[in-house]
């Protein structure tokens, strides 16, 4: 780990501003706040280009909107970046990008993490998941990065060759925020940084020791190219004329921040992705790659389930049905539970969590007396939260212990989604006011590393809403989502 520790003698926060980003894959969002209460101050927003495969100049642009939507940072004292994980922004030794960032979602690289596997194994491909899990806590599928190395040194041999350094879209923000950017040259690539939670989701850093693997990097990209350095939990990553760069985090360890998440607490987050996370003091390393044993914000671990298809399928049978995302919803609560047999296997961007890339979604158990629009939003609802069972069953499997479930993600605003939710994943749900919760997790982070303390601030949840389970379910979903999602096509 690299740069300051946190003081002896905190720092008052008293009447200061700190502003968290959330550069996610939809679009970019800024909140400020006070630093010592955590109270919201501003905030602003700006859309992302749809695709996997995207400038990270987007990124930046959409960044300078959403700021001066809030208010701009010149009253600002500290500010962090959250950010989608994964992507593999790869830059020259000028500091210049090599080519467009290849998305957590994008699964082109989907072979090479076969390959990588098989490789490490000696050819046996379970010996291969159990070591990689092992030796960074987890198995590559197409969305981490060490697997997007491995396709462009393969298919792109000429980009490949211009390749200096590799950061995370996080890291590449927080770069160009501290002034540096194209033309930085190899001193601007000494100071790219990172934090241990998005760099545990890259397959060469391994969050159980806190150290890269170097040796992982290489075998995949074929030579060693610069990595952004490891920004302890609550340090000061950069110093600008006017404000300190917090590390920044992975989205989702962000959120778990924002959420002030503990033991026992998981959370199901529903937007492009759905995820299912959990703090926790320990690691943890699922040979099945059903969970990724990242690190979190703080110093402990965020074993996570990640599936490719969260709010998009609901966006995408709402355009097939012709409604918003109230009607959506009205007409998903009209169905009955079960949607009368009617069974969606959402994987409509082929899947990450089971690994089945190719696959795509599929609507079984079809009849004359199901096919309204209201059974097939009803199932679309079911059939994502049956895919997020899964996940919490996987995280579950690994002893992580579920006593509270928070729901959050742009679709958490969905009053189908939140009603629906406690009779197919079978517990009650919170729902926290909706909100911003990387944004919020980044910018406690940045009022932690303002602060010098060794602990980020304490800043309340502000009033949640419960939902039960209800006596009514139906018994059958899960039994008929698991035939249906062995039926899908595609590996
Ligand atoms: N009321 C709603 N019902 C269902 N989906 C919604 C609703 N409001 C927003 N969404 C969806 O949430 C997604 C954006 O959520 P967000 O968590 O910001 O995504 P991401 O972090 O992946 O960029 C979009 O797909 C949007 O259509
Ligand atoms: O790949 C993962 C987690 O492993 C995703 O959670 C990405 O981090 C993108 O998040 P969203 O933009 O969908 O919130």
């Amino acid at each position: 780990m690299t740069s300051s520790t946190p003081q002896s003698s905190p720092r008052s926060l008293a009447g200061q501003l700190v502003a968290g980003i959330d550069s996610s894959t939809q679009s970019c969002k800024v909140v400020i706040r006070d630093a010592e209460t955590g109270a919201l101050k501003r905030f602003g927003s700006a859309p992302h280009p749809d695709g996997t495969e995207v400038d990270p100049g987007a990124w930046w642009d959409a960044l300078q909107v959403a700021v001066s939507a809030a208010g701009g940072l010149d009253d600002v004292a500290a500010v962090a970046v959250g950010g989608q994980q994964h992507g593999m922004v790869a830059l020259d030794a000028d500091g210049n990008v090599v080519r467009s960032a290849l998305l957590w979602n994008d699964t082109r690289s989907a072979g090479a993490a076969l390959d990588l596997i098989d490789e490490l194994g000696e050819g046996d491909a379970e010996a291969g998941a159990r070591a990689w899990a092992e030796q960074v806590g987890v198995v590559p599928v197409a969305s981490f990065t060490i697997t997007k190395l491995r396709w462009l040194a393969q298919h792109e041999p000429e980009n490949a060759a211009k390749v200096a350094a590799v950061a995370l879209p996080h890291d590449w923000l927080t770069w160009r925020l501290a002034g540096d950017g194209p033309g930085s040259g190899a001193d601007g690539l000494e100071r790219l940084t990172t934090d241990r939670s998005d760099a545990s989701g890259t397959g060469y850093f391994d969050a159980a020791s806190g150290e890269y693997r170097f040796d992982l990097l290489e075998r995949a990209f074929g030579r060693r190219i610069g990595v952004p350095q490891v920004v302890a939990p609550g340090a000061v990553a950069r110093t600008t004329d006017t404000f300190v760069l917090g590390a920044g985090a992975g989205d989702n360890a962000g959120a778990a921040l924002g959420l002030g998440m503990g033991a026992g607490d998981v959370a199901i987050s529903i937007g492009t992705s759905g995820v299912v996370s959990a703090v926790s003091d320990a690691s943890v390393s699922d040979p099945e790659g059903l969970v990724a044993g990242f690190a979190d914000a703080t110093g402990r671990y965020l074993p996570l389930a990640c599936t490719l298809n969260g709010s998009r399928v609901f966006d995408a049978v709402g355009r097939l049905l012709s409604v918003d995302h109230q009607e959506f919803a009205a007409l998903a609560l009209s169905a009955p539970a079960g949607a009368d047999g009617l069974t969606f296997v959402p994987y409509l961007e082929g899947e990450r969590t089971p690994n089945k890339p190719d696959a795509s979604g599929a609507l079984h158990g079809v009849r004359l007396g199901n096919t309204t629009p209201a059974h097939v939003a009803r199932a679309a609802v079911e059939g994502v939260l049956c895919s997020l069972a899964d996940g919490l069953g996987a995280l579950q499997a690994q002893g992580v212990p579920v006593e509270r479930v928070l729901l959050i993600g742009g679709a958490a605003q969905s009053a189908a989604v939140r009603q629906i939710a406690p009779a197919v994943l079978g517990v009650p749900v919170t729902v926290p006011q909706p909100g911003e919760y990387v944004a919020d997790g980044a910018a406690r982070q940045a009022a932690w590393a303002l602060s010098g303390a060794d602990q980020p601030p304490e800043w309340g949840l502000a009033g949640a809403k419960e939902y039960d389970v209800p006596a009514e379910r139906d018994a059958s979903l899960t039994d008929r989502y698991a035939q249906a999602r062995e039926m899908t096509f595609g590996a």
